[in-house]
């Protein structure tokens, strides 16, 4: 298992996040508000975490929707995936949608997404005539499997 050194500022009373299972990929995070969200259908609203993270250079976090939240009650991350980039430093904030249609009411420690960390790799370019050539060349959006 990687370990990362990490520092966390987590500046509301839930407890940092962990994985659920030995298995599982993401990391709940929860809200942390002193009032409710009331979200109308299609309004969207930037919820706190209560957390700040270090990362180290070459990782990123990943805010991804959790599919429960989903299909009970149609609340999604709009730019899923989120990117936590390693340079950042503020509050990590999870962007909430309400796709249903009724309104959907978000409480202190509700977990509202989960947070993904992934390796990234950080290229330069190098500038050159010609691309490789593939069989798919420019083929693309649906190009494949036709006749
Ligand atoms: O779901 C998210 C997405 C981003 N961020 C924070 C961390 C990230 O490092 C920063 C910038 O995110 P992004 O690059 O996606 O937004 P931008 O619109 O490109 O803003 P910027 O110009 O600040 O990069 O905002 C969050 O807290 N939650
Ligand atoms: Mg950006």
């Amino acid at each position: 298992m990687t370990q990362l050194q990490v520092k966390i500022v987590n500046k509301s009373q839930h407890a940092v996040p962990a994985y659920a299972t030995s298995g599982a990929s993401g990391m709940d995070l929860k809200a942390s508000i002193n009032e409710d969200i009331v979200l109308q259908p299609l309004e969207r609203t930037l919820v706190p975490t209560g957390l700040f993270i270090e990362l180290p250079e070459g990782f990123e976090a990943q805010i991804r929707p959790r599919s429960g939240l989903a299909i009970k009650q149609g609340l999604t991350c709009l730019n899923t995936p989120g990117t936590i980039d390693a340079d950042y430093r503020g509050e990590i904030k999870v962007i909430l949608i309400n796709l249903s249609n009724e309104a959907q009411t978000i409480h202190n420690g509700d977990r509202v997404a989960q947070m993904v960390i992934q390796k990234v790799e950080i290229i330069s370019w190098v500038p050159v005539e010609e691309l490789g050539e593939t069989v798919r060349a420019a083929g693309g959006f649906g190009h494949t499997g036709k006749q």
